[in-house]
């Protein structure tokens, strides 16, 4: 069943065993060096459907995880605002290995309201798309979020920034620069304190969306006035016919998952609450990853613009919570224990 993804698909209000109403991929993380490493993942053996991307994409995972759980203590690259130390790490690790990952499309660019192929093209929200992240930030108010990952498009930036704005943890999400030296030096922070109080926002240009080649700038409409809607949709929805001269979605993924199972996937695992603002096609391959869709039923996925989508990773599965309808949404929060502690501290601290 595959269906879009907005919030209309799925009631994840029924709660933990609503899994009738909510298309739940159980899968073990399939990052093959993943199962190899010193984190305890289940010895079950799963049918995967997708075993050539998974195999191709998610190689060196094993590898980075053993290099996050190593400095975890010492300076590490993806998180140097907020380092955990030796005992934090071992602490979060012997608990549950679970934690949430927020997927979140972009709100509405100014190219989307025109109805032009943006791709690549460095476009900013419009009015409603800033009022898309806003809302979307409340809806994900209540849900822990301690690392932010976006692409390097301004679209998924102010996405993530404005939807920051509602949330109540309130800690000041900060973008770090590790373009070169100087950069990551002139960011530096000086107080423990106000490290803690802040959130690493990391970019990266492989979260991008797809690069659409020469349709970048082509109104959709016309250009399947021109090429036929045959055309146009197998451009724009199969899995691998590229564009002319762009980037299919099997290109797209292939950086896109890379750089979840090498860069974020050790990140939730170590139990970090991740964040990812990013575009409709590079999303579209990371829940081709997710819910170990086939190069079949990825065509019929579509994504709205600014609806967060919430999975709950828990001993090495990512589970499908669907999209949470509000802030107070009682079956994201009854789904896992660390989630409910989380909520009631949440509700603690503000009476
Ligand atoms: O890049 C674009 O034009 C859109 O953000 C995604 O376009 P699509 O729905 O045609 O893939």
């Amino acid at each position: 069943m595959i269906a879009s993804m907005d919030a209309a698909v799925c009631n994840p209000s029924l709660g933990p065993s609503s899994s009738s109403s909510c298309y739940v991929s159980s899968r073990p993380s399939f990052c093959p060096d993943l199962r190899r490493s010193s984190v305890r993942l289940s010895s079950e053996v799963f049918k995967v459907k997708i075993g050539r991307l998974e195999r191709s994409l998610c190689r060196s995972s094993g590898n980075k995880l053993s290099a996050v759980i190593a400095s975890a203590s010492q300076t590490s690259v993806s998180d140097p605002i907020s380092t955990p130390s030796r005992n934090d790490l071992s602490d979060s690790l012997k608990k549950s290995n679970e934690a949430s990952l927020i997927l979140i499309r972009h709100g509405e660019s100014l190219w989307n309201e025109k109805n032009l192929f943006t791709g690549s093209v460095d476009v900013p929200l419009t009015k409603k798309g800033v009022e898309e992240a806003i809302q979307a930030g409340k809806r994900i108010s209540n849900i822990p979020v301690d690392m932010i990952y976006t692409s390097s498009l301004i679209r998924a930036q102010m996405t993530a920034m404005l939807a920051m704005t509602e949330h109540r943890q309130q800690k000041v999400p900060i973008i770090l620069h590790d373009e070169n030296e100087r950069a990551r030096t002139w960011g530096r922070i000086f107080s423990e304190e106000t490290k803690k109080q802040s959130i690493p926002v990391v970019t990266a240009w492989q979260l991008n969306e797809r690069m659409y080649g020469e349709l970048q700038g082509l109104n959709k409409q016309e250009t399947v006035e021109r090429y036929g809607k045959e055309q146009v949709h197998e451009w724009r929805r199969s899995y691998d016919i590229p564009p002319p001269n762009g980037e299919s979605l099997a290109m797209c993924a292939q950086r896109a998952v890379t750089y979840f199972c090498d860069e974020i996937e050790p990140q939730l695992f170590i139990g970090k609450n991740v964040m990812i603002a990013a575009h409709g096609n590079s999303l579209r391959s990371i829940i081709m990853y997710l819910d170990k869709l086939t190069t079949q039923e990825v065509i019929s996925l579509e994504l709205s613009t600014g609806v967060p989508l919430l999975y709950i990773f828990k001993e090495g599965r990512f589970v499908r919570r669907g999209s949470p309808v509000g802030p107070t949404e009682a079956g994201v929060y009854a789904y896992t224990g660390k989630l409910a502690q989380y909520r009631q501290k949440l509700d603690e601290m503000s009476h």
